[in-house]
């Protein structure tokens, strides 16, 4: 399998203190606000699209939405599954994720064994990730049944990650939860920074360049920016961020 996006996402972040990767969630933007969102964070300087919710079922839009923002951009675009529903064919690479404090085995291997056959047939590259989410009360909390690890607690988050490393996968995502309340903070991030050599991911809640700058600085590879951009005016705010973290735009 090819690791063409695994291989540009880490050159790329060679370039940078961290990168910035846009949430597009399917559930909320329609087609063309998802073509404007898409041409308008490129320009802004973020490195991936990445395009999820935590209960997308229609697979059918999401297809389209993917094959559009493919057409309208050149930064790779990544699935980010909640569940099976969430794999179409039209996109670069999958965030092919381990719920690894979830309660529910479906979220842990099940998922992805049900997955895993339409993955191949696509042709997806596959970023083997562990989804690790921290605190409570958001969706993908929720939904995929974790127990979400104290957000004071940044030594559980870093033997799950060390867990992870000796499992092999290259990829750790800390995960707060869209729309969090409280940010990921950067004592965690930097105890998993510690633990774990791969490509480390770090979203949720994250609303202004100087809390990038603290994650950034941490250790974290990418920062995931979604809720912020789904209000008007707020691609200003992305500009600042890639500035603060990256010192230029597109
Ligand atoms: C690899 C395959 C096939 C599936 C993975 C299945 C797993 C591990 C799911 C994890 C649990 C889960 C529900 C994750 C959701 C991740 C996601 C796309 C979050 C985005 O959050 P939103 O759905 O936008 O939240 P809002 O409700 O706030 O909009
Ligand atoms: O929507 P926000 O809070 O930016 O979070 C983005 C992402 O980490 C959610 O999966
Ligand atoms: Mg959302």
């Amino acid at each position: 399998m090819s690791r063409r996006v695994e291989e540009y996402l880490k050159s790329e972040a060679k370039k940078a203190n961290a990168l910035v990767f846009v949430l597009i969630d399917s559930e909320i933007s329609n087609m063309d606000a998802s073509i404007k969102l898409a041409r308008g964070v490129e320009q802004a300087g973020a490195s991936a699209i990445l395009v999820g919710g935590s209960s997308a079922t229609d697979q059918m839009g999401m297809s389209q939405t993917v094959q559009a923002i493919k057409k309208s951009v050149k930064i790779p675009v990544i699935l980010f599954p909640g569940n099976i529903t969430g794999i179409v064919p039209e996109a670069d690479a999958i965030f092919f994720s381990c719920l690894m404090n979830s309660d529910n085995p479906y979220f842990i291997t099940q998922a992805q064994a049900l997955g895993a056959p339409s993955v191949l047939k696509f042709g997806l590259e596959a970023l083997p990730t562990a989804y690790l989410i921290i605190g409570q009360g958001t969706s993908a909390w929720f939904v995929g049944s974790a127990r979400g690890i104290p957000l004071g607690k940044p030594n559980i988050a870093a033997a799950y990650a060390l867990a992870a490393r000796f499992f092999g996968m290259r990829f750790v995502y800390l995960e707060a939860g869209s729309g969090a309340a409280t940010n990921v903070n950067p004592e965690m991030v930097r105890a998993v920074r510690r633990a774990f050599d791969g490509f480390l991911i770090v979203g949720g809640g994250i609303r202004d360049a100087g809390t990038a700058k603290q994650l950034a600085d941490a250790g974290a590879d990418a920062l995931v920016i979604g809720t912020l951009l789904e209000q008007d005016g707020k691609l200003e705010t992305l500009v600042e961020i890639t500035k603060t973290i990256q010192g230029r735009t597109a």
